[in-house]
């Protein structure tokens, strides 16, 4: 597209819809709609600004499709997830998503002639192959029959020695269902022992303590991981997988998510599988966020952000290649999707000819989600499109603590950034992403879900505070949507997926499951739920509506939506606009 030169990037105009309104675009994380009962938390707290879309303005709200292959997911049982769910808002189109291109490169053999494989292979002869990634079947970052074809496909190709290093998971699955992941994959290495593979698993831990750490947050998650996994050192040893992660349970408080790291030991006490020159590293994830920083401590010569102590000489392949931008791993099995011609950098480019000057685009969150209105928005892509016309702004997130004992988070400082972003008059779209919803609701904690999703809810509305001035009192807009009235803007507001409105597992008929005890099975996971859009505000032209002619819509509808709100007809390609304008 570069290579075609500027014109190739200009957008129509829209026949009905203004150019130069202020639009916000505010993504509230995990805000699904479920059936109202007590475990869902939306309907539970008090959400009065996102019931007054619904009751007040039907014509300007709506559900629209968040999970399967709405997003590029393999089937309808996927569940959405943040990754997928911003790469369709962005991007404006469904792309197979990594999930899915792994299945078709194990399945018709291909992932075997690849250049990543060739290149790992060069360790087979004298080395050992590690895996490093999440054990579940969630379909989120990865997924265990993946890893499984993985693992006979790589015995089949010569790998003599193997090693996994997993990642227990407990969000996007049930918590406990480590136990049986662990026993299916030592059955697996037993298999391949019977076959005269050396296979074993060697370290693990909890992913949110180990390893699967996101836009550098908190670096000592990977520095844990790279000891147990690379150096073989941990706090706890053991000579079992299953036993490890039955005995590391027992602490109370414990779950699948946190668990602490371990090695796995011979005899003698020696761990079974540190990283050594010559060896071959696969991290099996396809989901880019939670691997990127491993990637960059296995990959990066110049490496800073701890010490690693050893560094051995390996062959590192990806699932998948995960930053596009910074072409993080090198190698890689399987090629990513192309996510190109994003709406973000059609903005940018029609940008300069109708605002410049001006910036484009404030994309902001705290840090545990910052990279989902950037990096995913974008089509995996770090970095901004043009650094005059696009600000991205971080709030640190808190580090070292679970959501549920600080359900706020930085929702309302996000709000408050938003809204002086709004303000400025500095920027024509103001994206921001609301995490409390989706990260609360992944604590399985229902009653800091329940707040959690009353915060989110405070960030996005109308609310106004007298502050005494002088002989006057002054009122100041407080948050986004205030600030849009106060501009004469737009809001949209969405979803990427489904969290917090449902909290249980349901059995078909949709009630709450019990386990084998009679306790309720807390779900922690995302969901498979539609989710909502809004548009207001005063700058939203007279008659501008929902259509009804699009009643699949989805995600990847919302790019051609916001593209006419800001003036502009999306590129055919785009899945098709979400409104329309009726003379009245
Ligand atoms: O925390 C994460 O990594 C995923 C769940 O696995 O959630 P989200 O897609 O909302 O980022
Ligand atoms: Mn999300
Ligand atoms: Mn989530």
């Amino acid at each position: 597209m570069g290579s075609k030169g500027q014109n190739a990037w200009k957008l129509a105009d829209h026949p009905k819809l203004p150019k130069g309104k202020t639009i916000a675009m505010v993504v509230l994380d995990g805000w699904g709609e479920a059936r109202p009962d007590e475990y869902n938390c939306i309907h539970v707290a008090d959400t009065p600004t996102m019931d007054s879309f619904k009751t007040t303005a039907p014509e300007k709200w709506r559900l629209i499709k968040a999970h399967g292959s709405a997003v590029g997911l393999p089937s309808e049982d996927d569940m959405g997830n943040s990754e997928v769910g911003h790469n369709a808002l962005g991007a404006g189109r469904i792309f197979a998503q990594g999930a899915k291109l792994v299945d078709s490169a194990l399945a018709s053999g291909k992932i075997y002639g690849g250049e990543g494989f060739k290149y790992i292979k060069q360790s087979f002869d004298n080395g050992t192959l590690h895996l490093i990634g999440l054990l579940s079947d969630g379909g989120v970052h990865s997924r265990l029959d993946q890893l499984q074809l993985l693992l006979k496909g790589a015995a089949e190709q010569g790998a003599k020695r193997i090693r996994v290093h997993f990642l227990t998971d407990g969000r996007d699955v049930l918590d406990g269902s480590s136990v049986g992941f662990v026993e299916t994959l030592e059955k697996d290495m037993s298999n391949l022992r019977e076959k005269g593979v050396d296979a074993q698993i060697a370290s693990g831990g909890g992913r949110m303590y180990v390893t699967m750490d996101r836009y550098e947050n908190d670096w000592n998650v990977v520095k844990r991981g790279w000891d147990a996994q690379v150096l073989g050192e941990a706090p706890y040893k053991f000579r079992s997988a299953v036993e490890a992660v039955k005995k590391l349970r027992e602490e109370p408080k414990a779950n699948d998510q946190y668990l602490p790291p371990f090695v796995i030991v011979d005899e003698s006490g020696n761990p079974v599988g540190p990283i050594k020159d010559g060896d071959a590293v696969v991290t099996f994830n396809f989901r880019a966020d939670r691997m990127t920083m491993l990637a960059k401590a296995l990959e990066y010569a110049d490496f800073d952000k701890f010490d690693r102590v050893r560094v051995p000489k390996i062959y590192y392949a990806g699932m998948l290649q995960y930053d596009g931008e910074l072409k993080l791993p090198s190698q890689y099995l399987v090629s990513p999707p192309e996510i190109e011609r994003t709406s973000g950098e059609y903005l940018v480019h029609n940008g300069v000819r109708t605002f410049a000057c001006r910036t484009l685009g404030y994309l902001r969150s705290e840090t545990v989600k910052f990279g989902h209105v950037t990096f995913f928005w974008n089509g995996n892509r770090s970095g901004c499109f043009n650094e005059k016309m696009e600000e991205y702004v971080e709030i640190p997130s808190d580090v070292g603590i679970t959501f549920n004992v600080q359900p706020k988070m930085k929702a309302l400082e996000i709000a408050e950034k938003a809204r002086d972003a709004i303000l400025s008059g500095k920027f024509d779209q103001i994206r921001v992403n609301l995490p409390n919803g989706d990260m609360v609701g992944h604590t399985g904690d229902i009653e800091a879900t329940v707040v959690a999703c009353k915060v989110a809810d405070e960030a996005v509305k109308v609310l106004r505070f007298a502050v005494d001035c002088g002989r006057v009192a002054c009122v100041f807009p407080r948050t986004i949507i205030d600030a849009i009235e106060q501009v004469g803007g737009i809001y949209v507001i969405t979803a990427d997926h489904g969290n917090a409105e449902d909290m249980v597992k349901r059995d078909k008929s949709g009630e709450p499951q019990l386990d084998k005890s009679g306790k309720l099975q807390i779900l922690t996971s995302h969901t498979l739920k539609p989710v909502p859009i809004a548009i207001g505000g005063p700058g939203l032209k007279a008659g501008t509506r929902f259509r009804n002619d699009v009643p699949t819509g989805g995600l990847a509808n919302v790019a051609a939506t916001v593209m006419n709100l800001h003036g502009f007809i999306a590129p055919d390609d785009y899945e098709p606009t979400l409104i329309e304008v009726v003379d009245n």
